[in-house]
């Protein structure tokens, strides 16, 4: 096996302290800070260890994935590693690296996280750097990096910081949003966001010269110190961990004001969990006081002895219409039936029906939908009914009459994802583990898609994607329901219900678009990542004014701190999957772009989840229920309701 004489040669060589724990087993893979997939090394994670001399021995390792030898004394220039094309992550920040920006590194366009802060690396900062095409973060500070600013375009990075070099020159527009911090301690830099540059003598009319270096700089901050090896997050801090940016002359924070950051830390956390405590319990408490029970509140579970159909006296006879041509109950077995809530939606309450031999559906009473004709409302119901997908719920059966309308949909028995993520917070939960949550993301991004591919020429669309929309079925896997009732939404409270996931363009009645499900699918996909509600209301003087707008608040975490913050603390326990984390963060960023044209299409979202992991979270055939659940629409389904 390559991989292992080269990591071999490469632990003679740098661990002359013998501080790696290689248990002296002859297995490289089961070495501490070694990860393999198939015998070879996808991951190489040696940080503190006293490393030193040369990293050449690993540029063979062609599957290396993540590189993180942070802390260490390796030393000289970085050897060409143009062979690690699967390197997506590369952390060698606080070594004693020197020479030129390694041209090789431009050449791994798969990079997305790049870390080379506190060495000695000198010479121009390449323009090149423009093929990172997928790069988020670009730690190039405490360094001795010299000569302009290029001007990059890298429309994806969130985490940026040159602080501590000696580049001069105006900062280019494409990076001047970043902060202050991210420039510090350059004497010579200029624009925004330092001072603006003094006039250029060398153009006509000018008197000046580029930045001068007496121009005051103490007004800007050091660079902020920000942790991003895959072994250290959540980021912290610890009052003894002097960096080298500290010792190139950053302030440090006095024990003062160290206690009173972590006083108030600890009060604002205290404020934060008292607000989500009243909420839950206010709308717990007002739910007990209605009846209304969900899947959050199993004691409450309702069986009718009456039944919460209708009542056939005094009604306009209706008609139950089954779409797979098989009559498989009538109304009347429905009425018979004992009944569960399940809970009460923005259309009006579902229930659980048990019918007498033995089947279980779930029924959707709808009572708040603005529906306009029995034709329209039967057209819409044939295409919807025809749908079929492993990853969607299917919709069986519809029943119409003046007073009611029910819609019978095959029962999934295994919660939904909203319960899964914010169910049960507290002592004695199961945490939604990230395989599951990676599975659960590709199978509801495949059922939208799906949705969004079937019957064209009515670009039909979801319309109403949110984590209680999103079930599980007997084999766990996710299913998107409650699609295509958009259309029955009026302006009133159904416009305001899914408010954290809508677009911003779809706002109060304006018409759902594939566009508008992709940013509300992005939103779910950061909801998964952060176990945040996105429609929990904050409260007042929040900022937010009203539902926690979640892709701001990552986008803002992101770009001030550190992505490792937005993560939920429940996937801090398990191993090697930041570079997972991150990619779906990225998709999701994508997802959520305020700008509609800049978002993917769900055909591409999906093969991106696919790509994080592979086969693994791709759709198992031995999981499907039917033949009969093979995708399928013709676009003659759509015809009858055009
Ligand atoms: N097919 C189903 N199988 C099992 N449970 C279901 C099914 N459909 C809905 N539910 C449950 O019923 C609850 C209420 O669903 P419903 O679709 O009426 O409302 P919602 O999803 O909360 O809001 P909205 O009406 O905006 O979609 C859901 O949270 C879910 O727990």
């Amino acid at each position: 096996n390559p991989d292992f004489d080269a990591l071999v040669a490469f632990k003679t060589a740098s661990d002359t302290s013998k501080t790696w724990n290689t248990n002296s087993n002859t297995n490289p893979c089961s070495w501490s800070g070694v990860s393999c997939i198939r015998d070879r090394v996808s991951r190489l994670v040696l940080e503190n260890l006293n490393l030193e001399g040369s990293i050449h021995p690993l540029t063979s390792l062609t599957h290396l994935r993540v590189l993180s030898l942070k802390g260490n004394r390796f030393s000289g220039p970085l050897p060409d590693l143009s062979n690690l094309t699967a390197v997506k992550l590369l952390f060698l920040s606080n070594n004693r690296f020197s020479g030129v920006f390694p041209a090789s590194l431009t050449s791994l366009s798969r990079l997305y996280r790049l870390d080379l802060s506190n060495n000695n690396f000198s010479g121009d900062i390449p323009a090149t750097l423009s093929h990172f095409t997928h790069l988020l973060t670009l730690r190039l500070d405490a360094n001795n990096f010299s000569g302009r600013m290029p001007n990059v375009n890298l429309p994806t990075l969130q985490d940026f910081n040159v602080s501590g070099n000696r580049l001069s020159g105006e900062i280019p527009k494409a990076l001047s949003t970043f902060p202050v911090s991210s420039f510090g301690q350059n004497p010579f830099l200029c624009g925004a966001p330092l001072q603006k540059c003094a006039p250029d003598p060398t153009k006509p009319g000018s008197g000046g010269a580029i930045a001068s270096p007496l121009s005051p700089q103490s007004s800007i901050p050091p660079s902020s110190t920000v942790s991003s090896s895959p072994s250290s997050m959540p980021k912290t801090s610890t009052p003894s961990g002097k960096s080298k940016t500290d010792e190139k002359g950053g302030s440090k924070i006095s024990p003062v004001a160290l206690i009173a950051i972590i006083v108030g830390d600890v009060l604002v956390l205290g404020l934060v969990s008292l607000l989500l405590y009243c909420y839950f319990w206010r709308n717990y408490s007002a739910k007990l006081k209605e009846g209304k029970g969900s899947k959050l509140f199993e004691s409450e579970k309702i069986v009718y002895s009456s039944s919460p159909y209708p009542a056939q006296g005094g009604f306009e006879r209706g008609r139950m219409v089954f779409f797979d041509g098989e009559k498989r109950f009538e109304l009347e077995d429905l009425l018979r039936a004992s009944a569960e809530m399940l809970g009460k939606g923005g259309f009006g309450t579902a229930y659980k029906a048990v019918l007498d031999d033995g089947n279980v559906v779930a029924v959707k009473r709808l009572k708040e939908a603005q529906i306009t004709g029995k034709r329209e409302f039967e057209q819409h119901m044939e295409v919807l009914g025809r749908l079929r997908h492993p990853n969607v719920v299917s919709l069986r059966a519809y029943y119409f009459a003046r007073e009611e309308k029910l819609l019978v949909y095959d029962y999934m028995p295994n919660a939904t994802l909203f319960w899964l993520l914010h169910g049960n917070r507290g002592p004695g939960r199961s945490p939604l583990d990230w395989t599951t949550r990676l599975k659960i993301a590709a199978g509801a991004a495949r059922g939208v898609a799906f949705i969004h591919s079937s019957c064209k020429s009515l670009r039909l669309t979801h319309g109403n994607i949110k984590s209680t929309n999103v079930l599980l079925d007997n084999h766990g896997n996710a299913r998107v329901s409650d699609f295509g009732l958009s259309v029955f939404a009026g302006p009133g409270p159904l416009g305001g219900r899914s408010n954290g996931y809508r677009a911003p363009e779809a706002s109060e009645g304006r018409k759902q678009t594939h566009k508008s499900d992709v940013y509300s699918f992005g939103v779910l996909l950061l909801e998964l990542l952060t176990g945040k509600c996105p429609s929990v209301v904050e409260s007042a003087g929040s900022g937010y004014g009203g539902v926690v707008d979640l892709p701001r608040w990552v986008q803002s975490v992101v770009r001030e701190e550190w992505t490792a913050e937005v993560f939920d603390l429940e996937l801090m326990r398990y191993k090697d999957i930041e570079e997972e984390m991150v990619g779906l963060l990225q998709i999701a960023m994508s997802c959520t772009a305020a700008a509609p044209d800049q978002r993917p299409r769900m055909c591409h979202v999906v093969k991106m989840i696919e790509e994080l992991r592979g086969v693994e979270v791709s759709p198992s055939h031995d999981t499907l229920d039917s033949v009969s659940e093979s995708p399928s629409l013709s676009e003659d389904a759509c015809g009858t309701s055009q």
